[in-house]
């Protein structure tokens, strides 16, 4: 239902946030590519005059939070001043004023830095709509109807694969059994895979005792980095093949380090080791090559993820069209918000692959669980052969941590995209200014930032 009452929605402030956490010293996160990533993000506050809240963020590793934070104080004019009923009654024009503004779209369009800083700021829009709604994100969109769901989407560039009048039509012929899907939501969670175990600089000690951690806690699916050295990662990949037998499921993640060929040739010698993925083997922009390392793995049964990198839906659709990928891995940061992020489900639906939503940053995993349980209940209704990725860090710091029980995430309940940050963790994390930071360049944990950094401060 639209907002009627439209009284005190209108934006009064946008604020934003480098928070960033010292992840690199515990090697925690790391991969092929990003060896030493401090978790971080940019994170925006919204408030409405009547003195309602809307909390939202895109991930990023450090190094690079400053100029997301600049590209989002550089869209603060498309927000403030408009009243939020108005821009969730027509949020697909809203989003196409965000992404594709006249000026603003020379240092996009749709990708990188401007894509980053739009998903931060349209993320913080949709937690304040389920807040205003007293919902939880994905409650909020398994109650919109079909057409007023289908309304945030743009759906240029995508038409020849799926259209708004055929996306309506989907949604509402799944509408079938959506009660009993939400029971069994509300009842066994949905199921998780972690990626806790196999960080690139961990130890082989370290792996194989994570490995029986989140044995004992009941996963049942394990993601360890590859890609630097290929008798490392045989060595890697066993210790956790012998620690979790053969009945539990390995998938192995490259982060972009090969090229075509040689990730042919570096996933033949991890085969026997039967992962059921090989995630970003190479370049995420390399649609054609993706295609070429699935049909060449295909007789192995190992199946090619990725999206984590993918910069927006015509990316996606490509992937999808073109057989390069097997598992769709939406990111809840990367692209342009839920707008974009539904019409990469609805693609996925439409071409066959499954989606298995990309978690490893700082409240990705946060957000990522409300997309993928509206997925259950709206639209794939099925949860087989799809996991959420749970990746075990900073969860503290949010005031509605996902929970994760048994290897299952339970549906939250509070409103909200539960990305909202506790009071005391932005006193503490924010880049340069905050006490554990200035702690961490008085012990010279970490050099202090240089005069480039300081441009936010
Ligand atoms: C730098 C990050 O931790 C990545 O390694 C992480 O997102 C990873 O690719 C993943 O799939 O979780
Ligand atoms: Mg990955």
């Amino acid at each position: 239902m639209p907002i009627t009452n439209k009284s005190g929605l209108k934006i009064i402030a946008l604020d934003v946030k480098d928070v960033r956490f010292p992840t690199s010293l515990g090697g925690h996160g790391s991969d092929a590519l990003h060896t030493d990533p401090n978790y971080s993000c940019a994170y925006v506050t919204l408030t409405t005059e009547d003195r309602r809240y809307g909390y939202g963020l895109t991930f990023t590793c450090g190094r690079g939070t400053e100029v997301v934070v600049l590209a989002i104080r550089s869209f603060k004019r498309f927000v403030l001043g408009m009243n939020a009923a108005d821009i969730f009654a027509d949020f697909a024009s809203f989003w196409k004023t965000i992404t594709n503004d006249s000026q603003m779209r020379w240092i996009g369009p749709e990708c990188g830095v401007a894509h980053l800083a739009a998903a931060a700021i349209l993320n913080a829009l949709w937690d304040l709509w389920a807040r205003i709604e007293n919902k939880p994100l994905w409650r909020l969109l398994v109650d919109m109807e079909p057409q007023e769901l289908v309304s945030t989407i743009d759906f240029r560039y995508i038409s020849e694969v799926i259209t708004r009048d055929e996306a309506i039509r989907i949604l509402k012929e799944r509408k079938s059994g959506q009660g009993a899907r939400l029971k069994y939501l509300s009842e066994n969670g949905y199921p998780a895979y972690t990626t806790q175990v196999g960080w690139m600089g961990y130890s082989d000690e370290t792996v194989s005792h994570l490995c029986k951690k989140y044995l004992n806690l009941g996963f049942t699916h394990f993601k360890v980095k590859v890609g630097v050295n290929v008798l490392d990662d045989i060595r890697r990949c066993s210790v956790v093949r012998n620690c979790i037998g053969d009945g539990k499921v390995l998938m192995v993640d490259a982060n972009q380090a090969w090229d075509v060929n040689e990730a042919i040739d570096w996933m033949k010698k991890l085969a026997h080791l039967k992962p059921l993925w090989i995630e970003e083997p190479t370049s995420p922009y390399d649609v054609l090559g993706h295609t070429a390392i699935s049909n060449a793995l295909k007789p192995y049964g190992i199946g090619v993820a990725g999206g984590e990198m993918c910069a927006n839906r015509v990316l996606f659709k490509q992937f999808l069209q073109s057989g390069g990928l097997q598992f769709c891995q939406i990111d809840a940061a990367r692209v342009g918000s839920i707008n974009e992020i539904l019409a990469i489900y609805l693609m996925a639906d439409k071409l066959n692959v499954k989606v298995c939503p990309h978690a490893g940053g700082v409240g990705l995993c946060e957000m990522v669980q409300h997309l993928q349980m509206w997925d259950y209940v709206s639209l794939s209704a099925s949860m087989d052969g799809r996991f959420i990725e749970y990746v075990d860090q900073q969860h503290e710091h949010f005031s509605d941590p996902c929970i994760v029980e048994n290897a299952r995430y339970i549906a939250p309940k509070l409103r909200g995209y539960s990305t909202q940050f506790l009071p005391e963790v932005l006193d503490k994390f924010t880049y340069p200014t905050g006490s554990e930071w200035q702690r961490m360049f008085e012990d010279a944990t970490f050099p202090e930032p240089d005069e480039a950094e300081l441009l936010n401060v």
